[in-house]
């Protein structure tokens, strides 16, 4: 049975660990023709966190739609959790939300309704939070639950923060820190203290709104966000598209606390696995990099932070003010630089 009473079953993964692998998804989409016209600023080419629509000179249009099955047994904190992931892709392109709708699969059957109400009651209270009404949704029958949104969001053109736009020379920045795939992957065998599964949850029920205030406050050009494909997944992907190389500082990226504890007692998701082949070789780890700290980089997040591209000067203080926005670990895990043999580099 995928529903018990009172809370959402765990048996298989769940969040964003639940995406099809990076490799797959490329050589899905390759080849199609999408009929991108003059008005896509930003579609499938660089594989960037969301769609943008030019709508006229002054606006554009963000689409984005996020989906999972269950990450946590609380069905409240899921449709918490899976609004925010929907919503982090608006803010990962610089942009503000303005309305979303609800995406939801559920086992036929009156007895799962009021889980499934607690989830739609998670996701209309991370929406109320973000400032924006869900005005519609879609519900069908499917053997697991599946959970999320679609999302519409504006943004100036001038303004977009492309995932493609990363220059040599500069300082990123991570908002949130790593962990949260470990976490709730020791949460369904039981093995994560409850210290650290309240982290991992409080961390991915936190929106990316702040960090989006700071980058357009600063006028940034690069994000994008931390999810399925870990922070190696979704660097490498930055690094592709902009033409340079990431060196990725292991010890300087912050982790949910218990996390490296875990790792050591073998709590590691399939998608951690993936998510290493998927930059095998093009990326190179220096020898003295403990093998614990390549797990949390390729961890797979849900509802993970930012990763800003600031220019060396002001990346101190943008630090700071995320951390006084309410990103405590935020840190700089690494730097770019001119495309070298390899488009990923991790040091200790
Ligand atoms: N079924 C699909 N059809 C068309 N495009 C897709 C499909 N699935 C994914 N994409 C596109 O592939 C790219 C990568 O998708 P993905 O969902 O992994 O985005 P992401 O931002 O890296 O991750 P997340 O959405 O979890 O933040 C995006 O441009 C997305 O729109
Ligand atoms: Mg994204």
């Amino acid at each position: 049975m995928p529903v018990v009473r009172e809370e959402l079953d765990l048996s298989a993964e769940g969040g964003c660990m639940a995406k099809l692998s990076a490799n797959e998804l490329e050589r899905l989409l390759d080849g199609v023709d999408w009929g991108i016209n003059a008005r896509v600023l930003v579609g499938l080419d660089t594989g960037d966190d969301a769609g943008v629509y030019l709508l006229n000179g002054q606006d554009g249009l963000i689409l984005t739609t996020d989906f999972f099955p269950p990450i946590c047994r609380d069905p409240y904190t899921y449709g918490q959790i899976a609004a925010a992931n929907a919503l982090s892709d608006v803010y990962a392109m610089g942009g503000e939300p303005l309305a979303a709708l609800n995406i939801t699969l559920y086992p036929a059957g009156n007895e799962g309704l009021p889980l499934l109400r607690r989830i739609l009651e998670g996701g209309a209270d991370m929406a109320r939070r973000a400032g924006i009404p869900v005005i519609g949704g879609h519900t069908i029958a499917n053997e697991r639950p599946v959970y999320g949104m679609a999302v519409l969001g504006r943004i100036s053109p001038a303004q977009v923060t492309r995932n493609s736009q990363l220059q040599q020379g500069m300082a990123l920045v991570l908002t949130k820190p790593l962990g949260v795939g470990i976490a709730m992957a020791a949460d369904r065998v039981h093995m994560a203290s409850s210290a650290t599964v309240q982290a991992a949850l409080e961390s991915m029920r936190q929106l990316n709104s702040a960090g989006a205030a700071v980058m357009r406050k600063h006028g940034l050009a690069c994000a994008t966000d931390i999810t399925g494909f870990g922070l190696l997944g979704h660097a490498y992907r930055m690094a592709r598209a902009s033409g340079v190389t990431i060196e990725l500082k292991a010890s300087s990226v912050p982790s949910i606390p218990g996390v490296p504890e875990l790792i050591g007692l073998g709590c590691i998701p399939g998608g951690s696995f993936r998510n290493e082949d998927y930059v095998a070789g093009s990326c190179v780890y220096a020898l003295d990099v403990p093998m614990w700290q390549r797990t949390l980089l390729a961890d797979p997040q849900t509802s993970g932070g930012l990763l800003i591209a600031v220019d060396m000067e002001r990346s101190e203080a943008v630090v700071e003010e995320l951390r006084a926005a309410g990103y405590w670990q935020a840190s700089i895990v690494g730097r770019s630089k001119a495309r070298g043999e390899w488009v990923l580099e991790v040091i200790p």
